[in-house]
């Protein structure tokens, strides 16, 4: 299997402390790959590197072979890594075809000149960017809610929406963070059936942070545990859910259903 990403002795440092130390995580072709840790173990932060908010004060980062340390996230964005976020951040005014046509590039880059001059061309390149944006519509099964204003749309078809978002980038590679926060058990069900048909259908690659230890492990093809910015433990659910230094890390009252 090809390795999609890895990091390389990373760390971040805020003035004194240090929020990610010396991590080092590699994710395979395919791999649907979680992070877990109690609160403040560092994942957001790392995150925030992969995406390019922050430079790591050391370390590295591949992508397919190349070295994307340091890139803004725009520049990550065209590189095909995208992200979504703890909180929701949609255009709740627009519909959800329009929340996807905006995030999508193609849409973006139309300039003025294309606009009045761009003749059956540029048609015909709209025409292909709706399409796009409504398959991905059909992938989250969001088809039937094509014209509903996203402020409308169920919590759970909310957070759905914000994947397609980032899929409408053409992002190859998702980083999910805490995508199931908030949503009940059946809509965590239909995430799980989304994020799976995206990896293993779509063929994109998923890294999510969660907190609910049944859906990470349930979903996970492997994990890794931080735990105050050290990377204390990784591998398939099964190992994890039975480390006593994750067990320990959190709290020692063993590894919470969902926080
Ligand atoms: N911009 C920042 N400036 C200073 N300290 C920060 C900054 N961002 C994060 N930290 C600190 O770094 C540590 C790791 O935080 P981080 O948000 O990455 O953890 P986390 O694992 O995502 O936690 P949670 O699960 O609660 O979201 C914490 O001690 C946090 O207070």
């Amino acid at each position: 299997m090809d390795q999609i990403l890895k990091t390389v002795n990373i760390t971040m440092q805020f003035g004194g402390l240090t929020a990610v130390d010396n991590v080092n995580i590699t994710q395979s072709d395919g791999e649907i790959l979680s992070l877990i840790g109690p609160n403040g173990a560092g994942k957001t932060t790392l995150f925030n590197i992969l995406t390019g908010v922050y430079k790591p004060t050391a370390g590295q980062i591949f992508y397919h072979g190349e070295n994307i340390t340091g890139l803004k996230p725009y520049q990550l964005v065209r590189k095909g890594i995208s992200r979504t976020f703890q909180n929701i951040r949609l255009f709740n005014d627009m519909t959800t075809l329009e929340n996807l046509l905006i995030a999508n590039p193609d849409c973006k880059d139309e300039g003025v000149f294309e606009s009045i001059f761009g003749g059956e061309k540029l048609k015909a390149k709209r025409r292909n960017v709706v399409a796009v944006c409504e398959s991905i519509l059909e992938t989250l099964k969001l088809q039937d809610k094509i014209d509903e204003l996203a402020c409308n749309l169920p919590y759970g078809k909310q957070r759905l929406l914000e994947i397609g978002r980032a899929l409408a980038t053409g992002a190859d590679f998702l980083l999910l963070d805490e995508p199931g926060a908030g949503m009940n058990s059946m809509e965590k069900d239909e995430l799980a059936q989304v994020i799976h048909y995206i990896t293993k259908d779509l063929k994109k690659h998923v890294l999510l942070i969660e907190h609910d230890m049944k859906f990470v492990m349930g979903i996970s093809d492997r994990v890794v545990v931080l735990d105050h910015g050290i990377k204390i433990a990784e591998g398939v659910p099964a190992e994890i859910q039975n480390n006593q230094q994750v067990i320990e890390a959190y709290l020692g009252k063993g590894i919470p259903d969902d926080e």
